[in-house]
């Protein structure tokens, strides 16, 4: 076999979303921070469309890129790789992460329980492994710092009218809104229309509210739609259902991490949730991730909190993505009809 490029992975999925990780084949980008060689990465298509578009990925697929730390005190750096953005951190790809870098032995394994600090470009966080038998068996993270930014406002989304809508940071930016507002019970049979409905409310949210992280100015938009059912009781536990519209347009598989910081920051600005309370977030496929707030802070003097998700991820498979130097699609290609375009901002 011959090939001019190959890049080593470990697929891997937590709590069914995609979130691969690249171990070998890639030299880090430049940059002095995490931050800046995420930008670089987001500003360079070749990694993303080698390893993203067919024939190697699909709009499922997230990819993790592993590089040195710049933060001291970090054990691991990551660049998260997802369809439309570079984002400043994600929960299902960090337990990934986590799960990945023990479950091969890159990071020492320690049972029960090991402690990872790990540096996305949004920021430092803890993953809390617990292992046995060799084996990652749940990831805790604590994620960064997260906070509702608009609360109840209205927005106009074409086809479906006036909305209202709250909007917040779990370190990445949502659009949160309910699901029975829009006549959804979040199941799957409804995942095609869930995702045209939330590609136009992301939208429209973009365009009428907005968004900038007050440390970060450089993040500056929503990215995801997450349509949440309302928040009911199971066994004494407050549990809430949701689907993610990730851009350009799937549903996250997972609860996914950031959404649910994003959700209890909303339900903690309400009044709703108390630091300590346990939440158990359910995605379309029915898995959870266990959350609760750790602790109440504050992000320049604007309420915040520090979000606990854990959940669990699962090794499928170890590839290496050659190229052969005669293929004629090196950044190989993607079609509407299973990637969509022209939908979203
Ligand atoms: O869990 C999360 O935060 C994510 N899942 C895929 C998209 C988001 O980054």
């Amino acid at each position: 076999m011959r090939s001019s490029k190959i890049i080593h992975t470990v697929s891997c999925h937590a709590e069914g979303e995609v979130g691969d990780v690249i171990v070998g084949g890639v030299t880090p980008p430049p940059g002095d921070t995490l931050w800046e060689q995420s930008r670089w990465i987001e500003r360079d298509d070749v990694l993303r469309h080698f390893i993203l578009n067919e024939p190697r990925g699909g709009v499922f697929r997230h990819v993790n890129l592993l590089v040195p730390p710049k933060d001291p005190r970090a054990m691991m750096g990551w660049i998260i790789i997802e369809p439309a953005d570079i984002p400043p951190m994600s929960g299902s790809n960090s337990i990934c992460v986590a799960t990945v870098l023990l479950d091969t032995g890159i990071l020492p394994m320690t049972e029960p329980v090991t402690r990872l600090v790990l540096e996305a470009p949004g920021g430092l966080i803890e993953a809390v492994a617990e292992c046995r038998d060799g084996k990652v068996q749940r990831v805790e993270i604590h994620n960064v710092p997260s906070f509702a930014d608009q609360l109840d406002a209205w927005i106009d989304v074409p086809g479906i009218g006036s909305l209202q809508v709250d909007t917040a940071y779990g370190g990445d930016s949502f659009a949160i809104v309910d699901a029975h507002q829009l006549g959804f019970s979040v199941t799957a049979d409804e995942a095609r229309d869930l995702v045209e409905t939330g590609m136009k409310i992301t939208k429209a949210a973009n365009e009428q509210l907005g968004f900038r992280h007050p440390l970060n100015p450089d993040w500056d938009h929503i990215s995801f739609c997450q349509i949440a059912a309302p928040v009911t009781t199971e066994n004494g536990v407050m549990t809430g259902a949701n689907a993610v519209v990730i851009r350009p347009g799937k549903i996250d598989r997972s609860p996914c991490g950031t959404g649910s910081s994003a959700r209890m920051a909303v339900l903690q600005a309400k009044g709703h949730l108390q630091p300590g309370e346990r939440f158990i977030s359910r995605s379309i496929i029915g898995s959870e991730f266990h959350c609760h707030i750790r602790e109440l802070t504050t992000i320049n003097d604007r309420q915040a909190i520090l979000p606990a998700v854990s959940g669990r991820a699962w090794v499928t498979g170890v590839h290496q993505h050659m190229l052969d130097p005669a293929d004629p699609w090196p950044e190989g290609y993607r079609l509407t009809d299973t990637w969509p375009s022209g939908i979203g901002f």
